[in-house]
Parts: C-alpha cells; sequence; structure tokens
C-alpha cells in the first residue's frame, strides 16, 4: 500500500530546486572539495589511466638480468607526468590501440643491478654517473597494444639492446615502423623526449628530482 504521510508537502519556493540539498548551517564544517594531486605527487598509474596495462618486467624475472630487481608491481609516476601519459592514451585509442608500461618508477638500487648486468651507457644509465631518469618518476617504458592488451608489432622485443631498437625504424618491418612512429609522435605531442637508442623509452621534457626515498611498496 502507498506510504500517507499525514504531514503538508513541503512548499516549494521559487527558484529553489526540491532535490537540492539543504545549505549547510553556518555552524558546520565544510565538506572539503576533492584535490588534485601536485605534480610532483606520486600516483599510483591505473588511479588514473584504467586502460593502461602494466606488466613491470623487472618485477619479474623475465627481463634481461634473468633476476626480480624489484618488489613492486604497481606503475609509480609523478601525476604532471600522469596527466600527458592520459593525453597519449586518449589520443592513441583514436586509433584503436592502447599503452602498456614495461617499466616507470625505479628505485636507485634497481639501477645498480641492471648496470652490473649491462655497463653500456647506451642502454642503461650509469648510476655512478648520475642516475636514471626513471628514477626521477618522470620515465615510462612503454609499447603499444590493441584494445584486448595484445601487444602490437614494433621494431623489437624490450630491452633488446641492438641497433634494431633506435630510431632509424628503415631495418625493420612496415608494420613495426608504422607502429614506432605513431607511438613516438604521441608521446612527443604530448609532452615527452624519445630516447634515440631505445624506441620504447620516453621521458617528461618537465623534469623532476630523483626520488631517492620514494617507496612504492606503500605509496609513500
Ligand atoms: C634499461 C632500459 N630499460 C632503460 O630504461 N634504459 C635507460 C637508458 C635507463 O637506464 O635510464
Ligand atoms: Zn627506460
Amino acid at each position: 500500500a502507498p506510504m500517507v504521510s499525514s504531514s503538508p508537502s513541503p512548499a516549494i519556493t521559487a527558484g529553489a530546486s526540491p532535490t537540492q540539498a539543504p545549505s549547510p548551517s553556518p555552524t558546520s564544517a565544510p565538506t572539503p572539495e576533492p584535490t588534485e594531486p601536485w605534480d610532483e605527487a606520486f600516483v599510483r598509474v591505473t588511479d588514473y589511466i584504467p586502460n593502461i596495462t602494466v606488466e613491470l618486467r623487472y618485477a619479474t624475472d623475465n627481463n634481461f638480468t634473468g633476476k626480480v630487481i624489484y618488489d613492486f608491481t604497481d606503475a609509480w609516476l609523478r601525476y604532471g607526468t600522469v596527466k600527458k601519459l592520459m593525453e597519449a592514451e586518449n589520443e592513441l585509442e583514436k586509433h584503436g590501440f592502447r599503452l602498456k608500461l614495461w617499466d616507470a618508477f625505479r628505485p636507485v638500487s634497481a639501477q645498480f643491478t641492471l648496470w652490473e648486468t649491462v655497463p653500456d651507457s647506451r642502454y642503461v644509465a650509469n648510476p655512478n654517473k648520475g642516475y636514471s631518469n626513471h628514477s626521477r618518476g618522470d620515465t615510462v617504458d612503454v609499447t603499444l597494444t590493441d584494445e584486448e592488451g595484445n601487444e602490437a608489432e614494433m621494431p623489437t622485443g624490450f630491452d633488446d639492446f641492438t641497433a634494431k631498437a633506435d630510431r632509424d625504424y628503415s631495418d625493420v618491418t612496415e608494420t613495426a615502423a608504422e607502429n614506432a612512429k605513431l607511438l613516438e609522435e604521441t608521446m612527443t605531442d604530448c609532452g615527452f623526449k624519445p630516447s634515440t637508442t631505445e624506441w620504447w623509452h620516453y621521458s617528461d621534457t618537465d623534469d623532476y628530482a630523483v626520488a631517492e626515498d620514494f617507496d612504492p611498496g606503500t605509496g609513500a
């Protein structure tokens, strides 16, 4: 049976919608607006770009060292960098592609392990002479996938440290060249600088400090 109320319907004053929340009384605390992070803040990439695939290869032994290099599986980056990556993702989706991350923030300790295996500064930043930009939280190792997450054909596999991985795409298949060019153009347009020797490596053109104390395990 319908509920019958004996109280009179509330009067609707001109200009006020009946669905409008009552205005807070002057003594109640204001509800805080959700705040946007500072550009420097570290954020989990998938919290902002849900369509991106994250497969951190250094969190597994499926990388050129054959060893697990770090113990976290989420990709963390500076919020300023994530905003640019979000733009790139949106642009690539217009072409039927999505982004996949192989690496994002990389602790300084991890860089030493990579360098021990391949001490060649064309392919691994020398941690004794500065830092990898990955340790700034503004750099990604990234490839393309289709909408189901299947990797697109690219010039080489990840961390293929040969001339085939460079920005001269004349020595790879037409499809691989086209895909790598689309990734390069999109990332560049969105504010990233490409590595000359590794088609997958991009750094934010805005610089951030090396984050020696950031712990991706706790996000703090
Ligand atoms: C190791 C490779 N994935 C990479 O990121 N290389 C650059 C040069 C780096 O170590 O910063
Ligand atoms: Zn890289």
